[in-house]
């Protein structure tokens, strides 16, 4: 049980608010089934590009220009790009392009109705509670902004984005540096004790703690097992937090 009386919760996505397996069994497979198609009819959108060159700097360059200064054509620029995704993907590598593309594909699963974000059966009320109780609720996750804020508009318990006041990525900074957390703590307005950071990755919390918010590890069905908690308190369910 977690007892919180501070102002503000700050929320991983996987692991944490939704499954593993619904990120690696059903949003991750429908990047690699529609990533070539997408990148040839993006090819040259001003959206795109932004997102090459943190592609290009994930892999060490300065522009994408320079990444793909080998590729004589724009096919195998493309191929390129679509190599290093999946090597990523399947590496589970949370750079910050691949999400960043990530998000711009699942756009269209999300617009259909073919992705319908799974989130655990205890965060719509918790939501609820929070709001209700005046508590400011973040997201701060490695799924670009963008992507979160589908997620959580299409979820197997309806539109959930409005319970949420404001969300965070890796372009704030990597979610195992402290300063971080610094930086999100200002952003709330809050002191970073009065901020509750909810996660399944161990080094997450750290990080969170080192900056001075209070932090949970949410064990949830699927999780990879944790050897050593360093002390932060776990929970199975939302439930287990109570607020004041
Ligand atoms: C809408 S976010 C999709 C999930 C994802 O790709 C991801 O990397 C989530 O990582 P997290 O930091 O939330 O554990
Ligand atoms: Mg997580």
């Amino acid at each position: 049980m977690i007892e919180f009386y501070g102002r503000g919760l700050l929320l991983d996505i996987e692991g944490t608010t939704a499954s593993v397996a619904f990120v690696y069994d059903v949003m991750f497979p429908f990047v690699r089934r529609e990533l070539d198609a997408y990148l040839e009819s993006a090819w040259g959108t001003p959206e795109l590009e932004l997102v090459l060159r943190y592609i290009a700097q994930d892999a060490g360059s300065d522009s994408f220009a320079e990444w793909t200064q080998d590729d004589a054509t724009e096919e195998a620029k493309r191929q390129r790009v679509s190599a290093e995704m999946t090597r990523l993907m399947d590496d589970d590598v949370k750079a910050t392009g691949l999400k960043q593309l990530q998000g711009l594909i699942w756009k269209a699963g999300f617009d259909s109705g073919e992705l319908v974000a799974a989130v655990f059966d205890d965060v719509p009320d918790a939501l609820e509670r929070w709001n209700a109780a005046g508590k400011d609720v973040r997201i701060y996750s490695s799924g670009s902004v963008a992507a979160q804020k589908m997620f959580f508009e299409h979820t197997n318990h309806g539109n959930l984005l409005p319970m949420f006041q404001g969300h965070y990525d890796t372009t704030t900074g990597p979610k195992k540096e402290a300063q971080s957390y610094r930086t999100i703590a200002g952003d709330f307005d809050f002191e970073p004790s009065q901020i509750l950071f909810l996660s399944d990755v161990v080094a997450e919390l750290d990080a969170a703690r080192e900056a001075g918010m209070r932090t949970g590890l949410c064990y949830r069905p699927g999780n990879a097992p944790v050897e050593n908690a360093n002390g932060h308190t776990a929970i199975e369910s939302f439930d287990q937090i109570s607020i004041g």
